[in-house]
């Protein structure tokens, strides 16, 4: 059995952090508040983040990333994308021996335009890097946790080492395919938390399933403009990673990005939603950086646009839909080869 470091305990890394435990792994997790190590390594429990779930005993909390990194195969990256560059810093400085990098964050950093995989290649040097893997596709914590059937998508260009975390992950509860696009599998996973927040803003502000149906089917048809033309694998959008988890998103009552929209449309102001969620909302952050990547890349995301008006400039989301619904009038089905 593999010994594995999780970096982010959380609430996604402590149910991988289960995942891995069923599977006999001995899990590392690593956070960055002593009271919740202290909790995971005594009660076996981690109440913030994974209310009334009792944590296996073959999961150790660490306080620093160098105890929880040494001797592992394998480092699960697990933070918020905003802390991601951080912990990898502190990884590079420790780290003696080449592993396997997996991530299983959702998000595209602002300003440098980078997906996760590649924040990795930048911040990890290949002679401690064996390859990099994202694992994706609609998975809600509280549901993994409590053993309830998943799929998932282990995304690599080298598809062993995707079959690598296949097998470290999948269990019968836990079903993992592959996939060598990573490109389609990062894209899908980040961008369609902006669709969840639109939403839930359009429910905060009374609209039914019309408007949510609208919003996913155009919402994954911006994504996968700007997906293949990033070169990702047309497919790829339509599996586990893209629609997949574009619906647990928009219609869950555990996602946090729904749940914030949802209090936008309701009026409250960003600030306020952010502060009363206490958890990651990926969405904010990715929505500008798709919207500076749109326009880097010439390529039309109204949805993403409008939202980041929203999010941003103070646009009122009413206005918002008007202006949505008032677009000039166009085809369904565009080439997207173009
Ligand atoms: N929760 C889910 O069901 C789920 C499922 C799939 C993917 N994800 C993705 O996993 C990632 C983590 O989300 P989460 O839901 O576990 O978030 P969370 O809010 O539950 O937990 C975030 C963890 O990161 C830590 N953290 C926050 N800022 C940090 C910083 N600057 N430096 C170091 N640690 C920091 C927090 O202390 C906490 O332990 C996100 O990218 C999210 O989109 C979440
Ligand atoms: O709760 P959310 O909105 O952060 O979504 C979590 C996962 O990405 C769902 O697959």
């Amino acid at each position: 059995m593999a010994q594995i470091a999780v970096v982010g305990a959380g609430s996604w890394g402590s149910a991988l952090s289960i995942v891995l435990a069923d599977n006999n792994h001995h899990v590392k997790l690593w956070g960055r508040d002593e009271k919740q190590i202290q909790e995971i390594n005594e009660r076996h429990t981690n109440e913030k983040y994974l209310p009334n779930i009792n944590l296996p005993e073959n999961i150790k909390g660490f306080t620093r990333i160098k105890d929880a990194i040494e001797g592992v195969e394998a480092v699960l990256i697990v933070v918020p994308t905003k802390a991601i560059r951080n912990v990898l810093v502190e990884i590079r400085q420790n780290l003696k021996s080449p592993v396997t990098f997996i991530h299983a964050s959702k998000g595209i950093e602002p300003d440098s335009l980078k997906r996760i995989s590649e924040m990795i290649e930048e911040e990890i040097p290949q002679i401690i890097r064996k390859s990099v893997v994202v694992l994706s596709g609609p998975s809600h914590a509280e549901e993994v946790s409590l053993r309830q059937p998943t799929t998932v998508t282990s995304s690599s260009i080298q598809i062993s080492e995707a079959e690598y975390v296949q097998n470290l992950f999948m269990n019968r509860h836990f079903r993992v395919y592959t996939n060598p696009d990573l490109i389609g599998v990062e894209i899908g996973g980040a961008l369609k938390n902006i669709i969840a927040l639109g939403a839930g803003l359009t429910n905060g502000l009374g609209f039914g399933d019309n408007a949510k149906a609208a919003l996913m089917t155009r919402g994954l048809a911006e994504i996968a403009r700007l997906g293949i033309k990033l070169g990702a694998n047309p497919l790829t959008f339509a599996g586990l990673s893209g629609l997949g988890d574009l619906i647990v998103t928009c219609t869950s009552v555990h996602s946090r990005n729904w749940r914030a929209g949802n209090l936008l449309g309701k009026g409250k102001t960003l600030e306020e939603v952010l502060t009363n969620m206490g958890m990651a909302v990926e969405g904010v952050r990715t929505t500008k950086a798709a919207f500076q990547l749109a326009k880097r890349e010439g390529v039309e995301m109204p949805i993403t646009s409008v939202l980041y008006d929203v999010l941003f400039n103070e646009k009122n989301p009413q206005m918002a839909v008007e202006e949505l619904m008032g677009r000039v009038k166009t085809h369904e089905v565009e080439d997207l080869s173009l």
